[in-house]
């Protein structure tokens, strides 16, 4: 997994750090993988290093004082290089004495000539604010990035961007690339922040091993390779976990059949289907092993329940029975409003029961109000209230722990937004949950696997949710490297 850590966690590592290495240090081993990177993008874009033109966005802090340095060391490199000070008076005063000894021109931000300057470069590199970043981007630094239009480095976070949350609520650098120091940072990969920061470069420079514990962290496809479940020479159907499905209705078969097709697709082994489509997920699944009743379903090691089961008395009475069952169970769509709307359902689960809840932000909304513009801290809480995993979905899915572990799962494309594609990801969870998982993993790699499969179905066109499930077993192929 890789780990993210806050603006806190980064700035105790750097106290503790700065006992033995001076700040200037830390700026001067930061600054020179901006410029290496700048060196990169030069090549890849204008062919060459020497003769390029790059302007500097220089902001108040030490951000600015990284951007400053980094075109002192772009000097060195036979770059033309502009620095445009937003708080000329405030700039970083050994960064800006470094840059000018450098050879490099600094101007007032507010000038008229300073838009051009901009609209000039081959490449700017964005040092108005970092890790201290709070509100949008502020006015003068918003109308000077309008002038923009080469690709843009930003250093550390891209400016207008919230460090913590990732929110954008205005303007705000659209970076190609991003070097950031020590490790990811939430900004990094939670909501629009992961598609501003283009492609994130992290640069040790010391502080890595002072960071602690990562505050959230992001399942990779080594993950996925490693934990995935597969069958071994001794394993036979029954081994690997039985898979429960309690979907779908007379009216609304689909949800059962896309549940059952995820839970297939997953893992090797058996699904039982139980509810009153079970002829027609006999004719798409002639491998599940379909019965009418939860009651009459036999043993299972999991139940995925709710998608397409109605929020009326039957719906209820087949969230009573599934949760009475005593196995780790997946409760998504129906069965949150359910829960939502009947607070005493609660009551019929067993507390040593592990659950999954998968809302989307409207059934989120439903069990606890609204989903706040801090999402994580918004889903570790009611993991915590309700002593269960909760995967919310969105194109950043968020899976907190009751302990407050949090996952992130941030999907490359939005392909998965269409109808039906949440019930293919309760039946990999389901499948995940049944191979005993620990339930917060089930949730993690089921949400990382989707979103890989919904970029494999698409390949740049739309798709629906059966072929997005369809996808699965390449999507697994890819993980375990096997494509
Ligand atoms: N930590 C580490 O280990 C290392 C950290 N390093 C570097 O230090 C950076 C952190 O530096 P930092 O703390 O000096 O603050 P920084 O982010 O430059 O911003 C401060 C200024 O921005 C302003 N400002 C605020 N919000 C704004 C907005 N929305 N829009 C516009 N402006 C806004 C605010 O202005 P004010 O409110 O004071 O007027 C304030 O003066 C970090 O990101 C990394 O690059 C590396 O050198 C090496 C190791
Ligand atoms: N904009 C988006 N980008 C990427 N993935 C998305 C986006 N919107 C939704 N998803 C994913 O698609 C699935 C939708 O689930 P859900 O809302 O329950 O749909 P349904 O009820 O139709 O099955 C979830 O896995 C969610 O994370
Ligand atoms: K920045």
């Amino acid at each position: 997994m890789r780990g993210v850590w806050t603006a806190d966690q980064v700035r105790a590592a750097e106290k503790q750090l700065a006992e033995r290495v001076p700040e200037t240090t830390l700026m001067y081993r930061a600054a020179f993988g901006v410029a290496i990177a700048a060196t990169e993008l030069l090549r890849e874009h204008r062919g060459r290093v020497s003769g390029t033109r790059v302007a500097l966005l220089v902001g108040a802090g030490n951000n600015g004082g990284d951007a400053l340095w980094a075109g002192a060391f772009l000097r060195e490199r036979g770059v033309r290089v502009d620095a445009l000070l937003l708080a000329p008076d405030r700039a970083h005063p050994a960064g800006l004495a470094a840059f000018r000894a450098a050879g490099g021109s600094a101007l007032d931000a507010s000038t008229t000539t300073a838009g051009s300057v901009a609209a000039r470069a081959d490449l700017v590199i964005d040092g108005i604010v970092g890790l201290s970043a709070h509100g949008p981007l502020r006015p003068s630094a918003a109308a000077l990035l309008e002038h923009v239009t080469a690709p843009i480095l930003a250093v550390d976070l891209p400016s207008g961007v919230d460090p913590a949350t990732g929110e954008v609520t205005g303007a705000a650098v659209s970076a190609a690339r991003t070097v950031t120091f020590g490790g990811l940072k939430p900004g990094h990969v939670l909501g629009a922040g992961a598609d501003h920061s283009g492609h994130v470069e992290v640069l040790d420079i010391g502080l890595t091993a002072a960071l602690g514990e990562p505050d959230l962290s992001l399942v990779d496809a080594s993950d996925l390779a490693r934990a995935w479940p597969v069958p071994g020479p001794d394993d036979d159907k029954y081994s690997q976990g039985v898979v429960g499905v309690a979907a779908g209705s007379a009216v609304y078969p689909g949800a059962a059949v896309l549940v059952t097709s995820a839970a297939v697709r997953a893992t090797s082994g058996m699904v039982r289907y139980a509810g009153p489509a079970a002829d027609v997920v006999r004719d798409h699944w002639p491998e599940a092993i379909v019965t009418g009743t939860v009651a009459d379903a036999g043993r299972v090691q999991s139940w995925t329940v709710g998608p397409g089961i109605g929020t009326g008395d039957s719906g209820r009475d087949v969230l009573r029975q599934v949760l009475r069952a005593g196995v780790p169970t997946c409760v998504d769509a129906d069965a949150i409003t359910l829960l939502a709307q009947n607070e005493n359902l609660w009551d019929e689960r067993d507390p040593d029961t592990p659950l999954v809840l998968t809302p989307h932000a409207g059934e989120f909304a439903r069990l606890v109000g609204p989903v706040r513009a801090d999402r994580v801290a918004s889903v570790r809480r009611a993991a915590a209230t309700f002593d269960a995993v909760v995967l919310l979905k969105g194109k950043t899915t968020v899976i907190a722990a009751p302990d407050g572990r949090v996952l992130v799962d941030q999907a490359r494309g939005s392909w998965a937004a269409t109808a039906g594609s949440g019930d293919v990801l309760s039946g990999l969870i389901g499948a995940l949950l049944a191979s005993g998982l620990d339930p917060w993993l089930a949730a993690g790699y089921a949400a990382a696997m989707h979103s890989s499969a919904a970029e494999l179905a698409a390949r740049g066109a739309p798709i629906g949710a059966s072929a997005l499930s369809a996808a699965i077993p390449a999507a697994i192929r890819r993980a375990r490297r096997l494509d």
